[in-house]
């Protein structure tokens, strides 16, 4: 907590600154009463359900009870099954291997000691084209019914298809804002179709909501099946802890976080502390937080919240497939999303994988992987020509939510990069504090992690890799006003051995008229030479 109180005294700026229901509607009630809209021409629908018309029918408008909420009126509608299914498997395991595990059971690990990943039925899935999943995953978009009101719940089938809703514990998360970067593609690129998914902009402000609604609904259920679980625990570098803690205290459920002391923002150490968490502030970095959960969770009946476990990547490859509905199911040249522990970029790829074998698109998007240059294993692994890889111990970014040396998805991203024909690019602490300043400058007002892909966009742009009129989307991970003090530093000039290239300070001005507009005449003037 003595941090805490030192970067908040560090602030530069001391002074300015109702009664029928829709039992057939698809955006209503899809896995109850679910049936499929149309079979897919050549598949066979599993069911003796009647093969209806080629697209849902148009949403009919009925209120609910007043004296019903919309989490009870998913229970009364839940009236029928469908045969969805999905278990734990050991990552990227070979055919022939025949370890699973329930969703309900407690396993973070495959027995080799690698790690799992959520395998889905995809024969059950198949037997509806992908026109029907398009139109099943478009008719939820907006609407309050619970639980598809969220964008990673729209995709429920996809992601946790068991669980039932009443044990869904969510913020209406994902849906996120994809925002056309019309003044910085064209001024900084020379791009028009250039594109930010802020999946930063969510309940607890970043895209770890996404994995986590899912994972707390998880442990929502097991403690209703009375498994094991006293309370949920992860090592975090602020983003994950926030969302853990948020989505822990709404099911009233304990929640655990490790931090690594002096290395967060107080935007982001502040969250779980108001949420309630139990909060360990060690003198230790991630890796070594991340180290320490492991075991302690190993121990205790902690069930473990970090991207390790594989439940919070369905819920985070929802923001793929949300990026492709927001383009109407076409599909974008390129996505840039930025790596710390690497849950991420797997979680991208499965997502818009999961797209194009279920018939919803035609193919991939190439990835890039973007790391701090100060915190680049994944980078240096690239760069080798993937040889052996080898943790590093971080250093100091401002790009702090990713200060992570040892990296436990490595063999995921791998995998995700090699199968997409993916690059992966680093940044610079000036190149990512100059590119979050750019961005802001147009307009946005990113976190330091975003400015890390910006970089490698403008990198890839810069050797003609990536071509002017390439769809290109940069995914934004955390809100830009959890990272204020990287931004007071750097428009202050503050910071040691950099230029500050678009440092915009304030003027400081006498209390009279005539100083006032002094200033002012000379900075219309400036203005008026760029005209
Ligand atoms: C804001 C932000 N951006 C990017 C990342 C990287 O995501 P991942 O760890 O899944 O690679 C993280 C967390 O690690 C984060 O908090
Ligand atoms: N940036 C993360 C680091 C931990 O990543 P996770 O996805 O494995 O939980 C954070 O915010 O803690």
């Amino acid at each position: 907590m003595a941090a805490a109180s030192t970067l908040l005294r560090s602030s530069f700026f001391s002074s300015p600154l109702n009664t029928q229901y829709s039992q057939s509607n698809p955006s209503h009630c899809p896995t109850s009463n679910f049936r499929p809209i149309k079979a897919a021409a050549s598949s066979s629908p599993e069911s003796s359900s009647s093969s209806a018309a080629s697209a849902p029918p148009p949403p009919i408008k009925h209120r609910r009870p007043t004296n019903e909420n919309i989490r009870e009126e998913a229970r009364r509608q839940n009236t029928s099954s469908h045969n969805f299914s999905a278990k734990y498997v050991p990552f990227n395991a070979d055919a022939s291997s025949t370890e699973s595990y329930s969703l309900d059971e407690i396993v973070y690990r495959s027995r080799s000691g690698g790690l799992l990943d959520v395998q889905h039925d995809m024969d059950a899935l198949k037997k509806f084209d992908g026109e029907y999943w398009r139109s099943l995953f478009d008719s939820r978009v907006g609407k309050t019914t619970w639980p598809y009101g969220s964008g990673v719940w729209s995709k429920k089938e996809w992601v946790l298809p068991e669980i039932d809703s009443d044990d869904i514990v969510s913020a209406f998360e994902g849906n996120s804002n994809l925002f056309w970067a019309e003044r910085f593609g064209k001024q900084f690129l020379g791009m028009n179709d250039l594109w930010v998914k802020h999946c930063g902009i969510s309940h607890t402000g970043s895209f770890k909501d996404l994995g986590m609604t899912v994972l707390v609904s998880q442990v929502n259920r097991l403690r209703k099946m009375k498994r094991p679980v006293v309370g949920v625990g992860c090592a975090s570098t602020g983003d994950t802890s926030a969302a853990l803690s948020a989505y822990c205290a709404s099911a009233g459920i304990p929640s655990i976080v490790f931090l690594p002391a002096n290395r967060i923002s107080i935007a982001q150490l502040v969250q779980p502390i108001a949420n309630g968490a139990f909060v360990l502030s060690i003198d230790t970095d991630f890796d070594g937080c991340m180290q320490m959960i492991r075991e302690v969770t190993a121990e205790l009946p902690i069930y473990l919240a970090n991207s390790l476990n594989s439940l919070r990547l369905e819920g985070q490859k929802t923001a793929a497939i949300e990026i492709l509905q927001q383009f109407d199911w076409e599909v974008p040249d390129w996505v840039i999303v930025p790596g710390g522990n690497l849950g991420n970029i797997y979680a991208f790829y499965k997502g818009f994988h999961m797209c194009k074998e279920l018939g919803l698109v035609d193919r991939l998007p190439r990835l890039v992987c973007a790391q701090a240059a100060n915190a680049n294993p994944l980078y240096l692994h690239y760069k080798s020509g993937w040889k052996d890889f080898k943790a590093i111990k971080a250093n100091t970014t401002f790009a702090s939510a990713i200060q992570i040396g040892d990296p436990v998805s490595i063999d995921r991203a791998v995998y995700a990069l090699k199968n997409c024909n993916g690059i992966v690019e680093e940044a610079t602490e000036e190149e990512l504090m100059d590119a979050t300043a750019q961005a802001d400058s147009t307009g946005m007002f990113i976190c330091p992690h975003t400015g890390v892909a910006l970089t490698a966009l403008i990198k890839l742009r810069n050797s003609g890799v990536i071509g002017p009129t390439d769809r290109t989307v940069v995914v934004s991970t955390a809100h830009g006003l959890k990272f204020t003090q990287s931004k007071i530093d750097y428009h202050s000039g503050a910071i040691k051995d950099m230029n500050c290239r678009y440092a915009n300070p304030p003027v400081q001005v006498k209390a009279d008229f005539g100083s006032v507009m002094d200033v002012l005449k000379k900075y219309l003037l400036s203005q008026e030479s760029k005209f």
